[in-house]
């Protein structure tokens, strides 16, 4: 994913107005069937600074893919409360999503999926053109507007919203296992374009991830999650620019792999009603 010399500069500064995100006491239930609340967040205080790359890990219905939701305004807390910057989280092109399964609209072409992002805005159509295309640039698909997320692989399909997410852009990327079921190969790839992209422009990433590889190789924190509730928070501090190459080789990140693995090992083991936490990390243990 190269970035091209004729996107202007002064988008990509434009793009650095990141903000931080705060969560004060949030706590979130759902009812379930039987009428009975199962607590999904329990009194999470977590502050992650503007432009800060923050990783959420933790075994399968701690309440990662709950926090991201509050994040980003479409569920509201029970208890406590959430800021974006100085100011509740809403729905919008300034807080990016990006998820696992792409939710591209199949019937629009890649420039109809990336500029859907921008329609509630009063752009002129050559702007809006102007938009997408740089965006698709910064993201490998420059040729590929015209083409239809059914012509597209996995990794591209991922690019694509990732694109959609970026145009708007987001002082906040919330991203909920964006490269789970892309193959080892693409996943490696995307993880290194996400990096450089990130290193460009700069937006708030909270990144919920099964991974302890792909946590430590983009994030600056680590959150460990278990019951709801933030259990251990982690700073990696790996040099950066990172790549995956490179940093699966420091000492350090040997160290932090260690220790997040005996934590989460631990966390499955006193809790036998949950389920096993995904294929990736069994094949990070198996790499490792
Ligand atoms: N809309 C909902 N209605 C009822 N229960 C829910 C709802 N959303 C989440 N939950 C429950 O809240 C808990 C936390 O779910 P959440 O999806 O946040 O966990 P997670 O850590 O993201 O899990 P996974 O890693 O499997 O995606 C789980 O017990 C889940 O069943």
């Amino acid at each position: 994913m190269s970035h091209s010399p004729s996107v202007p500069d002064a988008i990509h500064r434009s793009t650095s107005r990141g903000r931080g995100i705060r969560f004060s006491g949030v706590s979130k239930a759902f009812t379930v069937g039987n009428g009975a609340r199962t607590s999904a967040v329990r009194e999470v205080d977590l502050e992650i600074a503007e432009r800060q790359f923050v990783a959420l890990i933790g075994p399968s219905g701690c309440g990662k893919s709950t926090l991201l939701r509050l994040a980003d305004g479409l569920l509201e807390p029970d208890t406590g409360r959430i800021e974006i910057g100085d100011a509740p989280p809403r729905p919008g092109p300034a807080i990016g999503m990006v998820f696992q399964n792409f939710r591209l609209i199949p019937w629009r072409s890649v420039a109809g999926n990336v500029g859907f992002a921008l329609e509630g805005q009063s752009l002129d159509r050559t702007e809006l053109n102007h938009r997408v295309q740089a965006q698709l640039e910064q993201v490998g698909l420059a040729g590929w507007a015209g083409h239809y997320p059914a012509q597209l692989s996995g990794g591209m399909r991922q690019r694509v919203a990732l694109a959609r997410a970026l145009i708007g852009r987001p002082s906040v990327l919330l991203m909920d296992e964006p490269f789970a079921s892309l193959d080892a190969q693409t996943r490696e790839l995307m993880q290194d374009d996400l990096l450089a992209l990130w290193e460009r422009q700069h937006p708030t990433v909270l990144f919920v991830t099964h991974s302890v590889d792909e946590a430590l190789l983009l994030a600056d924190r680590v959150i460990v999650m278990g019951g709801g509730a933030v259990l251990e928070d982690l700073r990696v501090d790996l040099p950066r620019p990172r790549r995956s190459t490179d940093a699966r080789r420091a000492t350090e990140y040997g160290r932090l792999r260690e220790h997040l693995w005996s934590r989460i090992r631990d966390l499955v083991l006193a809790d036998p009603t949950s389920a096993f936490f995904g294929r990736h990390v069994q094949a990070d243990r198996e790499r490792g």
